[in-house]
């Protein structure tokens, strides 16, 4: 294993936990170091250390509720001014908060150590990644190189659940299932409760008629999801979670009532929204609440089936008490009713299912009460809210906002289609694809741009060019994106050159030009008509699979970018700002074979990970689009053979249209008039070459591609 980077936090098993963002950090910088080991350990405590913080937070809530003077400041807004009046009623709000914070200040630090859970709290993008699961990601990564196969298993499981479209994960994730040393049961959710495992033998024992059985499985799966949402709602009341919230110009002008009210809503917003919060099983993914639902009509059904009509009625007033209308439920209680012959008032919903709505109502009347008086939002994440308990004077307001749908804008303006068709038509080409049926804004795939003569003509100075290079001690270059596929990159200079030195036929060289010009023309007419496109750089690039390492491929053979700004898939941003080439306006691959495997582009959302299209590459096959964030894309691994395609930039800035092209060009005329002149003249045996010119191609030719570190990750 390599050296691990100095300077990585000391583990000292048993003391308080580390920030996790400082953990995080150093793990990922062991990670990326290939220090396998330590990138484990500090990437688990992370993990740990952000688990506890949600435990304590849970905790603390939970005993400062019960202290008095310190519960949550329920109430206070529901019915404050018209009741006692602001005079009376700031002070007692402020008093409250003051001793909660102080309550669960103290809990913290008891639970977490000094600084408590002040110590411990990280910014919002590094919550995002923890929600995302983002640290199992670079664990099994880490677990795989430490051949702990079924850990990286559990820990590829744990990721994949909650990023089912992530492809590099799904790859991964079939990698793992054909490796016979991987025992199954090794793909579990780490970070799910078991109780999504509890609810499905709780149903499969239902479906065998095992109600008995299944039971205590779907009553430990119920308190499963209310636990879930408890602890969601714990973490709502954390230091760090409404950063921003001010900005959206809610409780930060006025004074110190403003600021305590609208600090308190917020926690109020965040935690109705907890009922949304996705329970994520194998497959599938939904609001944990409609899970809690679920459960309950399991549950009255299973009571009904062992006999016990009591527990059956509980558990379906329970579902009434979301929806009193629910035909089923209604039917089922209607039937549970007459089996137990005479009426028992006494009987209810379940109470931890009534202490849930009632806390809710509570929660909704409070946000609904400063959404009419405060000017405040709320979106209510429930459809079995009561319309009663929304002010009149709201309902009207909501109704309309429902109905206005917030993709009323125009699609967008269909470009000019005589120009390109006629350019088309000339060239002989035919548009297989446009933007609409690859579910984009500016791509195109274009067939015919060569014949199979052409595509050989360019294969074989593909081929040529890296045999020349193989014998100056080129070969063996490893891609700069999979450490699985061989890279070679011929530029049009380049070509022209070893033309001009006899390693590689002249045709090819020339034909490189010739079709280089035919891209720019059809991707000038087709997107560009108005304003003339300039190649900006022109690339022809063989991509090989290595003999035998591909069974354990792990990654792709482009990973996911934009051409001409990076794209930061977390925000769906793109910058248009260096190391990116930001005067690139279209992109261009021209594809010439289709024998091997893998090796299809894809495009996907900014978010890098859904793919949105997918082209199989094929000779004279153009996949043109324009460069920017609206076009993120990546090519799947090459697994077998070799995949040559010429990738070409276009770009509107004039200065950076690509000077090489015209040297090639010049180049290879140069030579042809020699050539003629020797035939006419036979005077100048050894024209000087030039030899400036080589240097500079030497040297740009020698230049490592820019590796973009994130991709990589
Ligand atoms: O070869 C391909 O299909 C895509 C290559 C690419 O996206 C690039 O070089 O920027
Ligand atoms: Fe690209």
């Amino acid at each position: 294993e390599p050296p691990e980077p100095p300077g990585l936090a000391q583990l000292s098993p048993g003391s308080p936990p580390q920030a996790p963002d400082l953990l995080y950090a150093d793990g990922l910088r062991a990670y990326s170091a290939g220090a396998w080991a330590p990138a484990v350990a500090l990437l688990r405590e992370a993990l740990r250390s952000r688990a506890a913080l949600g435990r304590a937070r849970q905790e603390c809530g939970a005993s400062c509720a019960a202290e008095p003077g310190a519960a949550l400041p329920s109430q206070l807004l529901g019915a404050p001014h018209p009741v006692s009046g602001p005079g009376v009623w700031e002070p007692l709000l402020l008093r409250a908060t003051l001793r909660r914070a102080e309550c669960l200040t103290q809990c913290a630090a008891r639970r977490l150590g000094p600084g408590g859970a002040a110590r411990l709290r990280v910014g919002s993008a590094l919550r995002d990644a923890f929600r995302r699961r983002e640290p199992y990601n670079y664990l099994q990564r880490a677990y795989y190189q430490l051949k702990k196969l079924d850990l990286a298993a559990s820990a590829a499981h744990t990721f994949f659940v909650a990023n089912p479209t992530h492809l590099q994960m799904r790859e991964d994730m079939a990698k793992y299932r054909r490796m016979s040393a991987i025992r199954p049961q090794s793909f579990r959710d780490l970070v799910t409760p078991l109780y999504w495992a509890a609810y499905d033998t709780g149903l499969e024992l239902l479906e065998q008629r095992e109600a008995a059985l299944a039971l205590p499985q779907l009553e430990e799966a119920l308190q499963g999801s209310l636990a879930h949402m408890e602890s969601c709602r714990a973490a709502c009341e954390g230091p760090e979670e409404h950063q921003g919230a001010e900005e959206e110009g809610e409780g930060s002008q006025g004074g110190l009532y403003e600021a305590i009210a609208g600090h308190w809503i917020r926690v109020l917003q965040c935690r109705q929204h907890c009922v949304a919060d996705t329970a994520t099983r194998p497959g599938r993914s939904f609001p944990v609440q409609d899970f809690l639902l679920s459960q309950l009509r399991r549950l009255h059904e299973a009571y009904a089936q062992v006999g016990n009509m009591s527990q059956a009625m509980e558990n379906v007033l329970s579902v009434l008490l979301f929806y009193p209308e629910d035909e089923a439920a209604k039917k089922a209680l209607n039937q549970y009713q007459t089996q137990l012959g005479e009426p028992r008032p006494d009987l209810g919903p379940r109470e931890d299912i009534q202490r849930f709505i009632l806390r809710s109502l509570g929660e909704k009347r409070q946000l609904y009460y400063a959404m009419e008086h405060l000017g405040t939002r709320f979106k209510d994440p429930d459809s079995w809210t009561p319309e009663a308990l929304i002010p009149k004077a709201l309902r009207e307001r909501l109704r309309e906002d429902q109905e206005k749908k917030p993709w009323d804008h125009q699609p967008p303006q269909q470009k000019p289609l005589a120009h390109w068709k006629d350019a088309l038509l000339m060239e002989g080409v035919t548009l297989t694809q446009d933007a609409q049926q690859l579910n984009g804004s500016e791509r195109a795939v274009l067939d015919g741009l060569l014949t199979s003569t052409e595509c050989g003509v360019l294969l074989q100075l593909a081929k040529d060019a890296a045999e020349a290079g193989a014998r100056s001690g080129y070969r063996g270059r490893r891609s700069p994106h999979s450490p699985h596929e061989r890279f070679e990159g011929l530029t049009v200079l380049k070509a022209a050159q070893l033309a001009r030195a006899g390693t590689v036929g002249k045709p090819g060289a020339k034909l490189l030009l010739e079709v280089s010009e035919r891209v720019r023309t059809l991707t000038q007419a087709y997107f560009s008509p108005e304003r003339p496109l300039h190649l900006s750089f022109t690339h022809l690039v063989c991509r090989s699979a290595i003999e035998g390492e591909q069974e354990q491929r792990m990654d792709l053979s482009h990973p996911v970018h934009a051409d001409n700004c990076v794209l930061d898939p977390d925000t769906g941003e793109c910058w248009r700002e260096p190391p990116a080439y930001t005067y690139r306006d279209y992109s261009g691959l021209l594809y010439l074979n289709d024998d091997f495997k893998g090796g299809d582009l894809f495009f996907t959302q900014p978010n890098a990970l859904t793919v949105t299209a997918q082209v199989r590459p094929r000779c004279g096959r153009l996949v043109a689009f324009s460069s920017g964030g609206e076009n993120p894309h990546g090519v799947w691994a090459v697994t077998r053979g070799r995949r040559c395609a010429l990738a070409l930039w276009h770009t509107w800035a004039p200065e950076h249209s690509e000077q090489e092209w015209t040297e090639a060009k010049e180049l290879l005329q140069e030579e042809e008039e020699e050539e003629e002149e020797e035939d006419i003249l036979s005077r100048d045996p050894s024209p000087e070459p030039p030899s400036h010119k080589l240097q500079r191609v030497q040297e740009k030719a020698g230049k490592p591609r820019r590796v973009r570190v994130r991709e990589e990750l």
